[in-house]
């Protein structure tokens, strides 16, 4: 399913795939473009607190916005450290960029420069608060780490001996202690996340899309937190909304390339598709 890459615009490898890069070359101005974060527009690295956008992100994303109806970045993260991380605020060319953060929970506007969120969810802060005891008596891995999300909290594996091993180990206890207050488990690329349920990234895309009159999509994703937004473009094609879903590949997580129209090379290719893009739109 591999596209090709370079300046010319990669072919998607399927046919609603080529009718939605269809739809969004003949009518850009009614084109979404919705973008993961971590793993698809940063590329990953051990310490999430250094996560930043890939060198030629915003360049990519500033050309590419005037021509297009939006541009969101859909994200896990807090809306304010996505922001923050991926240098979104003030970013020339990006006066309209919206990120819906925690999973759609959250949403900062650049326009008004401030974010918007629902009341915490009680769950939160029992489970915290349980969190490092229970990892103590499980006898998790050294490398396994707490990180505090404000509305979620997340235990990371990556810095683990074996990541994955350490990963497998915690899977049935957090959902234990997840179900005890009310939140669901999120599962990514070498991290389990404790969060409110009700909401996802396919919620969310959907109803951005909704709220533009979008009149195609483009959504690009890693993990398995972006299947949601995968499912809601089918959704929204079947409805007869074109759509391009990207894949931004790794060896981590296969489950996004088998669904994909195109799988690009991780930020990197997402980067050069944007910016090829944009360059197409002239
Ligand atoms: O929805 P996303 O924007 O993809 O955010 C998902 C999670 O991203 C972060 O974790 C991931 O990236 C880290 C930094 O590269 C990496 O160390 C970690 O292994 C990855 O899972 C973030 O820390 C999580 O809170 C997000 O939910």
């Amino acid at each position: 399913m591999t596209g090709s890459t370079g300046s010319a615009l990669p072919t998607p490898t399927t046919a609603p795939g080529r009718d939605g890069l269809d739809a969004i070359l003949a009518r850009p101005g009614k084109a979404l473009i919705a973008l993961d974060f971590d793993g698809t527009l940063a590329p990953i690295v051990a310490d999430p607190e250094q996560a930043r956008a890939h060198p030629e992100a915003l360049t990519a994303l500033a050309a590419l916005a005037p021509k297009v109806a939006a541009v969101a970045v859909i994200t896990g993260r807090p809306a304010e450290v996505a922001v923050r991380n991926g240098g979104f605020a003030d970013a020339p060319g990006l006066e309209h960029l919206v990120v819906l953060g925690h999973y759609g929970a959250e949403r900062w506007d650049a326009r008004s420069g401030e974010v918007s969120a629902p009341a915490p969810h009680p769950g939160v802060a029992a489970a915290r608060t349980e969190l490092p005891e229970l990892l103590d008596r499980l006898g998790a891995s050294q490398g396994t780490w707490i990180e505090e999300k404000g509305r979620a909290v997340a235990v990371h594996t990556r810095r683990a001996a074996d990541p994955q091993a350490a990963l497998d180990s915690l899977r049935e206890p957090l959902a234990g202690l997840a179900h005890r207050h009310g939140l669901i488990v999120e599962p990514g690329r070498m991290v389990l996340e404790l969060r409110p349920p009700g909401m996802d990234k396919g919620v969310a895309l959907t109803g951005f899309a909704r709220e533009i009159g979008a009149g195609s999509v483009l959504f690009a994703g890693d993990d398995l937190g972006d299947l949601p937004a995968y499912s809601a473009v089918d959704k929204l094609r079947a409805d007869g909304t074109p759509g391009l879903l990207v894949c931004s590949g790794s060896a981590e997580v296969t489950e996004l390339r088998e669904r994909a129209d195109l799988v690009v090379d991780g930020p990197e290719g997402v980067v050069r598709l944007l910016g090829t893009l944009a360059a197409r739109l002239g």
